[in-house]
């Protein structure tokens, strides 16, 4: 076993997702199609006989004891009950806030990680519990492929889905998840679908309910919705604020991609049926 392991951290769409309900806790039940793309963080988790857990890339705007890459390591740490430690490096190129999914990704390529490095053999079933602790996009990056899923986002069915281009844009504001959550013109009476339905509609008919609050709280977003939505089909991920429009060729979505990158942090991106990672992890 190498005392170092180098492991992507890749983003995540929802290529729709309803909001059918919301819980005692405040929580809210979803239905999303889960998509991961080819834009991803880079984690090297290194091997610690010492029992330290050391963040040597902080991020900014993050306090280490706050960084869901810490919080992950301590989590494992604490529940493998063992003695061992790493040393954690990020070369973080997703942004922050934006609906990516990247902090629960972090955690997730951290957890999947310093299992191996560890070699604590844990179950996916029991290292996306754990994760769920830490966010509700945890557990979808442990599965690892695209998926539909129900609950908070934490159960899980496999599915395949098309794999277009997608152009992203993340408009120059921080959505925050929690307010749009509490936000009281949010829906949340979409009427819960079937699978088969969800897939049989395909992207024509797909939409994401938390879009019309996020357009109307910041503006920002409805502006770069508006723009993006002049090529191609565009929605928002999660609760924003980035957006994603769907090519069918690279070529169309570079060429937006550039376009869009005069005014607004943009990408092209693939999207995958199988994570990067556990290409990476072998599994
Ligand atoms: C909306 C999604 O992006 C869909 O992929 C995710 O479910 C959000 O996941 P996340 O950012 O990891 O969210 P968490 O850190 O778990 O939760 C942030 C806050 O959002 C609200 N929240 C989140 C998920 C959910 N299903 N219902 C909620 O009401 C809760 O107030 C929670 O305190
Ligand atoms: N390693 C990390 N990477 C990114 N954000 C982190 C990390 N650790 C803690 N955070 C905090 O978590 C917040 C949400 O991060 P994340 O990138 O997961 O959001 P998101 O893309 O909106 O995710 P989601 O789609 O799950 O809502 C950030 O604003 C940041 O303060």
């Amino acid at each position: 076993m190498s005392a170092s392991l180098t492991l992507p951290a890749p983003a995540k769409l929802n290529r729709m997702l309803h909001i059918v309900g919301r819980r005692d806790d405040g929580y809210h039940e979803l239905q999303t199609l889960f998509q991961i793309i080819d834009l991803s963080d880079s984690l090297t988790l290194t091997l610690r006989e010492d029992g330290n857990i050391h963040l040597s890339t902080p991020l900014d705007g993050v306090a280490c004891e706050d960084n869901l890459i810490v919080r992950a390591a301590r989590l494992l740490q604490r529940h493998a009950n063992t003695t061992q430690g790493a040393t954690l490096a990020i070369d973080k190129r997703l942004p922050m806030g934006g609906g990516l999914g990247g902090g629960s990704s972090n955690a997730a390529t951290v957890l999947a990680g310093l299992n191996k490095l560890w070699q604590l053999g844990l179950s996916s079933e029991a290292l996306a519990k754990l994760g769920l602790e830490l966010g509700a996009d945890v557990p979808v990056f442990i599965h690892g492929h695209s998926a539909w899923a129900e609950g908070v986002g934490e159960k899980l069915t496999t599915v395949t889905l098309d794999t277009p281009w997608f152009v992203i844009i993340h408009p120059a504001v921080s959505v925050s998840t929690p307010r749009v959550f509490q936000d009281p013109e949010l829906t949340r009476d979409s009427r819960p679908i079937t699978m088969a339905r969800a897939l049989q509609g395909g992207a024509s008919e797909w939409r994401n309910d938390c879009e019309a609050v996020v357009k109307k709280r910041y503006p920002q977003v409805a502006e770069a919705l508006d723009w993006l939505a002049r090529y191609a089909p565009s929605r928002l991920t999660g609760t924003g604020g980035c957006l994603f429009a769907t090519f069918e060729s690279e070529k169309a979505a570079r060429t937006v991609a550039e376009l869009a990158g005069q005014r607004w942090p943009a990408w092209a991106a693939r999207g995958l049926n199988t994570s990067p990672l556990q290409d990476a992890l072998g599994c």
